[in-house]
């Protein structure tokens, strides 16, 4: 047990040289950035929000099943639908909101990331084998255009992309993991981290890895929230069971961001507000992106702490589970929930396969 602990170690190890983690990455950028400030005031009313929903038991890493497309059993199934799902959770926003892919299923209209899982459970029932990497790493181009087929007349953004990347990662699943990401987690004994590393050594697609004033940083937003909805799938036991999970930051997508400039936790230049008003395009790597996600990063940190505070100050709560995976999932399920209200907050536009 030992030797496989250390040579999966070694082996990670041997990836990840100079590759600062989210966490330091959040850290060093929210302590330079330029155009980006976090204001410690307003992290401890959100802190207040977060501490309010444990109390009233309105939050917790239940919420997760609770959606509608997510799966609701806990079995090997699941697992194979988390994996694909993450493995496409990127990029669905589209510039006019009245033009984007939409998927209609179980009687609603899905857009965004839950049009995705709609795709994928509506390719389920109509009885493809969509979660099997079997039959993903070799889906025809036709087929996934059937598959990805839009309600609207606007396609998913990256269709190409994501037909290559799913080919990538399904071809590597078969190669490497016997065709189920449960043998990947199987490898990491119960480290979440290790599984984090795993990932983005493995799988190419998952390499959420920038510059920032000459140092190698990592965001690793969609292998973070893969091994999240893991653990949040799963509750925290068998497959989903991670002895430090509470090291995974929140993902750095270009939601929460919103949120977090709604509760005025993050404030942003008039030069940079411009920029987004204008709905430049950013480009993967630029400085303002990783100011925004940087700060995202070290600003949910901080509410984290404020919030761990406010519970363990509080007899009923001090037992709480609290990390930066369910105060990401309330800030984005928050966002989606109040979207007219942050309608005039922009979000930074980037066409990429990381977020
Ligand atoms: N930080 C963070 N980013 C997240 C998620 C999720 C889905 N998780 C949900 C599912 C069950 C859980 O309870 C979560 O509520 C998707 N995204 C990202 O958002 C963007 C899509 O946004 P829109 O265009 O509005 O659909 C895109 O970058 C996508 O990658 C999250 O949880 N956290």
């Amino acid at each position: 047990m030992i030797k496989r602990a250390y040579m999966i170690a070694h082996h990670i190890q041997r990836g990840m040289e100079g590759i600062l983690s989210p966490k330091s990455t959040g850290k060093l950028i929210a302590e330079t950035s330029k155009d980006v400030k976090i204001n410690a005031n307003k992290t401890k009313q959100v802190a207040t929000l977060m501490y309010e929903c444990v109390k009233k038991s309105t939050y917790s890493i239940k919420s997760w099943k609770e959606h509608e497309l997510n799966p609701k059993s806990m079995n090997i199934d699941a697992i194979d639908w988390i994996f694909l799902a993450d493995t496409l959770n990127f990029s669905f926003w589209s510039m006019d909101d009245d033009k984007k892919f939409v998927v209609n299923y179980g009687g609603k209209q899905h857009s965004g990331y839950w049009s995705w899982c709609a795709a994928i459970n509506r390719a389920l029932d109509e009885g493809i084998p969509m979660t099997d990497p079997k039959f993903y790493a070799n889906v025809s181009k036709e087929q996934f255009a059937k598959i990805m087929r839009s309600d609207s007349k606007y396609d998913i953004p990256l269709l190409d992309e994501r037909l290559r990347i799913l080919h990538e990662s399904g071809k590597i699943l078969l190669e490497k993991y016997d065709g189920s990401f449960a043998n990947c987690i199987g490898k990491c004994d119960r480290s979440a981290q290790n599984l984090v590393k795993l990932v983005v050594t493995d799988f190419p697609s998952y390499q959420d890895v920038a510059e920032y004033n000459g140092r190698k940083v990592a965001f690793y937003k969609r292998a973070q929230i893969l091994v999240a909805d893991i653990w949040s799938c799963f509750e925290g036991q068998g497959y989903g069971e991670f002895h430090d999970i509470h090291k995974i930051t929140m993902f750095a997508d270009y939601r929460i961001p919103q949120a977090l400039v709604h509760f005025k936790v993050l404030e942003y230049s008039d030069e940079l507000m411009e920029f987004l008003k204008k709905d430049n395009l950013m480009k993967f790597g630029d400085k303002y992106e990783l100011e925004i996600r940087g700060c995202s990063i070290w600003a949910t940190e901080l509410i984290k702490d404020e919030t761990r505070k406010l519970l363990d100050s509080d007899p009923a709560t001090k037992d709480a589970l609290m990390n930066s995976i369910l105060i990401d999932h309330f800030l984005w399920d928050y966002r989606r929930d109040h979207a007219e209200e942050m309608n005039d907050i922009p979000f930074h536009k980037i066409r990429c396969i990381y977020y």
